[in-house]
């Protein structure tokens, strides 16, 4: 893979945990993907296949044992500003008000006042939290929390934000009006984006690259570019009833199964076959 100085770049990245020991656990072995920048990429795969782990890496967390990844041509050798992390639990200050909390990131890097608040009402307003400014978090609900986790990490402008399944402890109706949201920002604000999920809906949904990765250890089986983005935009609706999401939803599902079945099994081989009654090649880059 050419390496690319925009965007985020993994190169034959790999993690193995207690390396050198006999306790040694391969997580993920030669992934190598490019982001480019504005993008939303998505990390989908089973349970275990090392989608946290890799987003550990990107975020600076965790080292990787082999290969290098590097974000606007800079290597990432550790966590750094120029990347926010949303987590599942929320992970807002709970004796801060919500303008506090969002203001708290401003305060670390220094902005002139009159330019913090106006960065602080904008990311406020953008996540439609306007009427709770002044509450505490204990006073707002799972999906408002996660709101104001969100505004507070994008008034950090940073040119990556990661999340590792950030609405996975919302209810359905509020995980949906919070992946509305994120597209609505993320679009506007032309973040990129790098998301680790559970759920195919929402990977289609949000993604416009998603990496699906195999288990034991994970690698990179597929990368799949949804075509019907460009057209449909944020409309859910509209992307249930398309004949191409359909297919993918149909794909991945195969794909997870055949992992399920691998992980039971032998290890899944590199360059497994696409499972039978996929109806047209799908856009790779391995
Ligand atoms: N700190 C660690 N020490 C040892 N092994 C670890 C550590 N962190 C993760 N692993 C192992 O690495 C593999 C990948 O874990 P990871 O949490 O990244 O997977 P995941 O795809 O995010 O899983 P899930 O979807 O269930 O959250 C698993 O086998 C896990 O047990």
């Amino acid at each position: 893979m050419e390496p690319n100085h925009n965007g985020l770049t993994l190169s034959r990245v790999g993690k193995t945990f207690r390396a050198g020991t006999r306790h040694a656990r391969t997580a993920l072995e030669d992934v190598s993907l490019q982001l480019a920048p504005g993008q939303v990429g998505v990390l989908l795969g089973p349970s275990g296949c090392g989608k946290s782990t890799l987003l550990r890496m990107v975020a600076g967390l965790e080292e990787p044992t082999t290969g290098a990844l590097a974000l606007n041509g800079q290597a990432i050798t550790g966590p750094g500003r120029d990347r926010g992390m949303v987590f599942q639990s929320y992970t807002s200050f709970p004796w801060l008000t919500v303008r506090q909390n969002v203001a708290y990131g401003l305060r670390i890097t220094g902005d002139s006042s009159s330019l913090r608040e106006g960065a602080v009402d904008y990311f406020i307003d953008a996540v439609r939290l306007g009427d709770v400014a002044d509450a505490y978090p204990h006073e707002l609900s799972g999906g408002m929390r996660q709101r104001v986790a969100i505004a507070r990490t994008l008034a950090n402008h940073p040119a990556l934000l990661l999340m590792d399944e950030p609405f996975g402890a919302l209810d359905p109706e509020t995980r949906w009006q919070m992946q509305s949201l994120l597209l609505e920002i993320v679009r506007k604000e032309r973040t990129t984006v790098l998301l680790v999920s559970h759920d195919i809906e929402e990977a289609l949904y949000l993604g416009d690259v998603v990496f699906f990765l195999s288990s034991h250890p994970g690698r990179l089986r597929e990368t799949i570019r949804p075509g019907f983005k460009a057209s449909l935009g944020g409309d859910r609706e509209a992307m249930l009833e398309h004949p191409e999401y359909r297919q993918l939803d149909l794909h991945i599902r195969r794909m997870m199964s055949d992992e399920g079945r691998c992980a039971s099994g032998p290890g899944p081989r590199k360059g497994a076959k696409r499972p039978a009654g996929s109806q047209r090649p799908l856009e790779t880059e391995q």
